[in-house]
């Protein structure tokens, strides 16, 4: 036919000449075929049960797509999938999603994923005419521009020969949940694209096939005058042209500093950079580029920019001095804290009054006194983690060390280097945390694991793409994380911690400096992976949060512990911080362990599943030594007598039925075994909590006497019982429990409510020693196990010691080794808080104090009480902040009182004593009072 009436025909058809072209290139070309049966699709919700079909489901669906060999793409034309990208664009279009419409995304991981190690100028030029679906293009990178706004990750591009398809990048740094708003600032159209050894992958949802990128270092932003340009002609129209006209410093500059308004930190650094490239000596780029990596924890990158500014004699001086406060907040964010309190007392040096800096040194200084004391203020940092989880605190690390430990994955463990008494062996931040509120509420990520055979949650999947984040901002953190374990399918770990250059890299934001193996850092992921639930207040009736809810974080240090069900050591998490401390006394040489997971809840089988994960047969200890003297109808008995009682609670049946079940119950058990049996305490807690009646008293003896047994059954040793039944044989100061070891077959809420259970119950039977002695209990358990004094107790066990009236006993236990000053400021000028404050005076006389009330004039502040200890501060004192300027209506202020404005002493006992009624005390309608004489 001739060829100008065949163009004509297919203008008609909406097929343009380089489409038709394509297509006669593509002539011959197999189409990808089918495979036999197509892939399961994932949903959110799926349960359990749904999702153990689906995961092999998918595996075999892999294994036989793997068999079908590569391919030549299907033929599609650009108009087919421009139109098709639009409609899916229109559909995304939104700066947020509307309220209540959700959005689901799913990716798949764990398996194999390919990810280059060889440099760009290694490799030669690929098109997509010569590229196969379902290969690795090994040698080869793929040259390509956006030709249309993206839809999420997904972009359409073209290569110089005009052919297009899709490509879609995971784990870009920034896009994470991003807006398409967003991303038309990061990656406009026009942008170039290196894709080094492109992986042309067959569609698994949709119709069309897709580059798919899955490490971010794989990808290369190409800037004009780069050397992969030289020499390529685009066969189509140069959609670029607007990018690349705005190549000078101040071009960059004002474009930069437009994404830098609306927050777009990484598009802002991409064109800082692109000035950069235009004038590598342009200060005003480099400290502007510093300020966004900061924002963006690019703390290297921020380093190495601000340095450089510094050092340079013919910068500006106000820019060098912006420098040395942009690097020393770069370097206190890297944990340098000495390094950046004297870079913040070189920028004070110009700035003396400037209170910013001030705060900066203070809270150097403060981490460096954590990190050589190991002493932390953990009841600010604990109110402080309700509201943030990201906490800012400095590491600590006791007298441990890794070392080499035989057959254990990885080979390596944590091992004591001196003998250790109970107490704190390591306070560490996370290389990265996610916790829900983090996460765009409208957007469910949806990727399931194919290691561990899960539904990762959302903070998962973001920790992935977070993790990557932080090592390209910070390439030299990379062994850090490479050198964790990453399972048996992957090349053994080297020595651990590795040495790391105590130099900073710059950053180029358009190449990354590092190769990320993103499939080693999946599987690294997922065996060293932390749930770092937040420390809340405790209450008898605390649910625990469901799967999906659960944050997500990589711990460095703490990674490298093995797993022992009842260890030695265990760990907690006040915000994101994670605290690891010695349940008991361990010896130079011994081997450290924590749970992974907890045997209270999850019987012998059940643990073994989740251990299987982690691939670990066979746990030792002794408790999973016990579970495995029972034989398996023992165990079966167990699930089936609990299943009989599975539709409703225990505390549901009565006294008779639970005793029963009991009895059955311990039948199960090997005589050989140790006490320790976690599901029998389930029972004997519920026989106790029938037992209690409101009302009357007779039956209490029984329910202390079962409150026990469940401690027994979880592992804890209960000394002189009949002692403490008739308490007055008690002498005061012994615990009623072996303190020599914690058990840690249960999270230590557990135990300690069954402990505060009992102070309640010898409450009731008027036996106020039995009840301090338990209550002590409760508070030595959480002392060890989580740390911080006896005020912290009171504020994590608020809840659970108003429900069951033991607030005031405990806030005089508390208070009753302290020495209380004579003296309670009262700084207010409202009837309604003097009338609260001479209340508190009431109580601490109650309890041995013998304060006095001082109502000084001039009132400096709202809420202020101070109660001294022995002439020191630590004490309580509760200063509140001043009044806001604009305060004028009194009678909000004590609704507005937010609890951290109350030092965490103060806090602790105020919410112990008065409880929700600090905050409700009315003082509406209360007058103004005159000031009472002056003070001093
Ligand atoms: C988070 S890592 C712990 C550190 C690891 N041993 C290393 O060298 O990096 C978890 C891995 O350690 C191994 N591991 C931990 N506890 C173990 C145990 N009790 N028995 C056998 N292997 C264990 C398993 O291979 C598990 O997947």
């Amino acid at each position: 036919m001739d060829p100008q009436m065949l163009n004509t025909m297919m203008a008609q058809l909406g097929i343009s000449p380089e489409d038709l072209q394509a297509y006669q290139d593509t002539m011959g070309a197999v189409g990808i075929p089918e495979t036999s049966t197509s892939p399961p699709q994932f949903h959110p919700g799926m349960s359990e049960a749904e999702l153990r079909v689906a995961i092999p489901r998918y595996k075999a669906w892999l294994e036989e797509d793997r068999k079908i060999l590569p391919q030549r793409a299907r033929y599609v034309s650009r108009q087919t999938l421009l139109s098709f990208h639009n409609r899916v664009r229109q559909a995304r279009w939104s700066d947020g999603l509307p309220q209540g419409e959700v959005s689901t995304r799913m990716t798949i991981s764990g398996f194999p994923k390919h990810s280059s190690i060889v440099p760009l100028e290694r490799l030669e030029r690929i098109c997509f005419s010569q590229m196969l679906v379902r290969k690795v293009h090994l040698g080869s990178y793929l040259l390509c521009r956006s030709i249309a706004p993206s839809s999420s990750v997904q972009l359409l591009v073209e290569d110089p020969e005009g052919t297009t398809h899709y490509l879609t990048i995971y784990n870009f740094p920034t896009t994470f949940q991003c807006s398409l708003k967003y991303l038309d600032d990061l990656l406009p159209v026009g942008t170039i694209f290196a894709i080094r050894e492109p992986t042309f992958k067959a569609p698994t949802t949709g119709d069309y096939p897709i580059v798919r990128v899955d490490s971010p270092s794989d990808i290369i932003l190409v800037s004009p005058g780069h050397s992969v340009l030289k020499g390529v002609a685009w066969r189509t129209h140069d959609p670029s042209s607007k990018i690349l006209a705005m190549s000078t410093v101040d071009s960059c500059r004002d474009r930069g500093n437009a994404f830098f308004k609306a927050s777009h930190w990484l598009p802002a650094a991409l064109m800082y950079s692109r000035g950069l490239a235009a004038d590598p000596e342009a200060t005003v780029l480099l400290s502007n580029r510093a300020e966004v990596y900061l924002r963006l924890g690019f703390w290297s990158g921020a380093i190495a920019d601000a340095r450089r500014v510094r050092t340079n004699s013919d910068a500006p001086e106000a820019l060098r001095n912006k420098a040395v406060f942009r690097e020393a907040k770069a370097e206190y964010a890297r944990g340098n804290y000495k390094t950046a309190e004297d870079l913040f007392l070189q920028w004070q040096s110009v700035r003396p009054d400037d209170e910013e800096v001030k705060g900066w040194i203070s809270r150097a200084r403060k981490r460096q006194a954590e990190q050589e004391t190991g002493q932390y203020d953990w009841e600010t940092l604990f109110n402080q983690s309700q509201s943030d989880h990201h906490l800012d605190v400095a590491e600590f690390r006791g007298p441990i060390e890794v070392q080499q430990v035989s057959r254990r994955g990885g080979g390596r463990g944590i091992v004591a280097v001196q003998d250790i008494e109970i107490g704190q062996l390591l306070v560490a931040k996370p290389f990265h945390s996610v916790y829900e509120r983090d996460l765009h509420p409208n957007e469910i990520m949806l990727s399931v694991d194919l290691i561990t055979s899960k539904m990762n949650t959302r903070t998962q999947s973001a920790l992935l793409a977070g993790v990557m984040q932080k090592l390209l901002g910070n390439p030299e953190l990379h062994g850090l994380v490479f050198d964790l374990y990453a399972g048996p399918d992957s090349s053994p770990p080297s020595s651990y911690p590795p040495v790391i250059s105590p130099d900073v890299t710059p950053v180029d934001p358009s190449q990354a400096s590092i190769d990320i193996d993103v499939a080693r850092l999946d599987a690294i992921i997922s065996f060293n992976g932390f749930s770092p639930s937040v420390l809340e207040p405790i209450s008898c009736r605390s649910k625990s949060r469901p799967e999906e809810g659960k944050p997500s974080g990589l711990y460095l240090l703490p990674s490298l512990f093995n797993h022992a069900c009842q260890s030695n050591a265990v760990w907690t998490c006040v915000g994101d911080v994670m605290v690891i401390r010695a349940t008991k006394r361990i010896i130079l040489g011994e081997e450290i362990t924590i749970p992974y997971t907890s045997a209270h809840g999850n019987p012998y089988e059940e643990r073994r599943a989740i251990l299987r994960r982690f691939s670990i047969d066979e746990c030792g200890c002794s408790l999973c030594q016990d579970d495995r003297k029972d034989d398996e109808s023992a165990h079966k008995m167990r699930d089936e007598l609990l299943a009989k009682r599975k539709s409703s609670r225990l505390t549901d049946a009565s006294t008779a039925q639970l005793l029963s079940l009991e009895q059955q119950f311990a039948a199960t058990y090997s005589p050989s075994r140790g006490p320790c049996k976690p599901r029998l305490a389930d029972i004997q807690h519920a026989i106790a909590e029938t037992l209690r009646k409101p009302g009357s008293t007779a039956s209490i003896p029984n329910a202390i006497e079962y409150e026990k047994k469940a401690l027994e059954s979880l592992g804890f040793i209960v000394l002189g019982k009949d002692a403490m039944q008739q308490s007055e044989s008690w002498d005061g100061t012994k615990l009623p429990i072996d303190t020599a070891q914690i058990s840690t077959a249960s999270v230590f809420d557990i135990p300690a409510l069954c402990m505060l259970r009992l102070a309640h119950d010898y409450l009731r039977l008027s036996d106020t020693s039995g009840a301090i002695g338990w209550l002590k209990t409760a508070q030595w358990l959480v002392a060890t196990w989580v740390g911080g004094d006896k005020m912290f107790f009171m504020r994590v066990m608020a809840p659970v010691l108003e429900e069951w009236k033991l607030k005031r006993l405990a806030a005089s236990v508390v208070l009753s080794d302290a020495t209380i000053s004579d003296t309670i400021d009262c700084y207010s000028t409202h009837e309604g808080f003097q009338r609260l404050y001479s209340d508190m005076a009431r109580y601490f006389h109650s309890i041995g104090g013998n304060p006095q009330l001082r109502c000084p004039s001039k009132a400096p502040t709202l809420y202020h009480v101070s109660l001294y200890e022995g002439g020191t501060s630590t004490g309580i004192s509760c200063s509140g902040g001043a009044a806001p300027a604009d305060e004028e209506d009194a009678s909000t202020a004590p609704k507005r009182m937010p609890e951290s404005a109350c030092s965490p002493a103060c806090a602790a006992l105020l919410f112990a004593w008065f409880g929700e009624d600090l905050f409700r005390t009315d003082i509406s309608g209360a007058p103004e009072l005159e000031p009472a004489a002056e003070a001093e």
